[in-house]
């Protein structure tokens, strides 16, 4: 009988897994969607921007519910205490405040009332889905995947200030004011994504971890990719 095992692939570098991590991104990343694309344009109808904005909103209220599962797997205060703040960051101090709000007031800057972006009733079922598959992900997975999940920050604040740019020359409609959500998500991206990064880093250091590393990030491009296919489906669908 045979008892030799395959050895072990050595780890990669820390600079060839960072760039195998930002190559995902590049390649996978939801600013490259048909539906982001026709966004920034500015062929955007006022019925699909809102329709975006309505479930969008369910992806951004289970952010913190996420994070709260990541939360809860970290062994160290340090480490708690910086996740926690991505938690207080998207619920505010205090009623008021805070990403979950600013997204609401987005809303009601595109006529949307905030009540009925908090019933959620008319989130579509392949969003319900992508969103639910994130936090089960961040809930099951080891603390590594499920931060490594996160990095798609990586190339979010890019996304964000084309955003803002497109907002204001295409939908003047909507009220500026209401914009305040991506501005702010511009540093805070940053600053997230270059401490997942900083985690991961040190956290992979065999080959498996790397590529596990690597394989959640594919699929939190995946989850936002479905998202934004669930509502582009649903607005071609109208039009027929
Ligand atoms: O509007 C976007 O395109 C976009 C993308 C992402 C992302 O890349 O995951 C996030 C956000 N926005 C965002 O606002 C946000 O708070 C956020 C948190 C996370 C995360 O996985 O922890 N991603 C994102």
């Amino acid at each position: 009988m045979n008892t030799r095992t395959a050895p072990l692939p050595e780890p990669w570098s820390p600079a060839e897994f960072e760039a195998r991590l930002r190559a995902v991104g590049e390649e996978q990343y939801h600013d490259r969607h048909p539906f982001n694309i026709r966004m920034h344009s500015g062929d955007l109808s006022p019925d699909e921007l809102r329709r975006w904005i309505v479930n969008r909103f369910h992806y951004q209220r289970h952010i913190p519910v996420k994070d709260a599962l990541i939360t809860a797997k970290l062994d160290s205060p340090e480490l708690r205490r910086m996740w926690l703040r991505r938690i207080q960051d998207h619920d505010g101090p205090r009623d008021g405040e805070g990403g979950i709000e600013r997204w609401l007031r987005l809303g009601e800057a595109a006529s949307l009332e905030r009540e009925m972006l908090l019933r959620a009733d008319s989130v579509l079922p392949g969003v319900r889905l992508a969103v639910d598959g994130y936090v089960n992900f961040c809930r099951l997975r080891s603390p590594l995947e499920a931060v490594a999940a996160s990095l798609t920050e990586l190339s979010a604040p890019d996304l964000m200030r084309t955003r803002v740019d497109a907002f204001e020359r295409h939908y003047p409609w909507i009220d500026a004011d209401g914009l305040a959500y991506f501005r702010t998500r511009v540093s805070q991206g940053r600053r997230d994504s270059r401490e997942a990064l900083d985690l991961v880093l040190t956290w992979a250091r065999s080959r498996d971890g790397q590529e596990r590393a690597v394989a959640a990030l594919r699929f939190k491009c995946d989850v936002l990719w479905s998202l934004l296919d669930a509502v582009d489906r649903a607005g071609r669908r109208e039009q027929e």
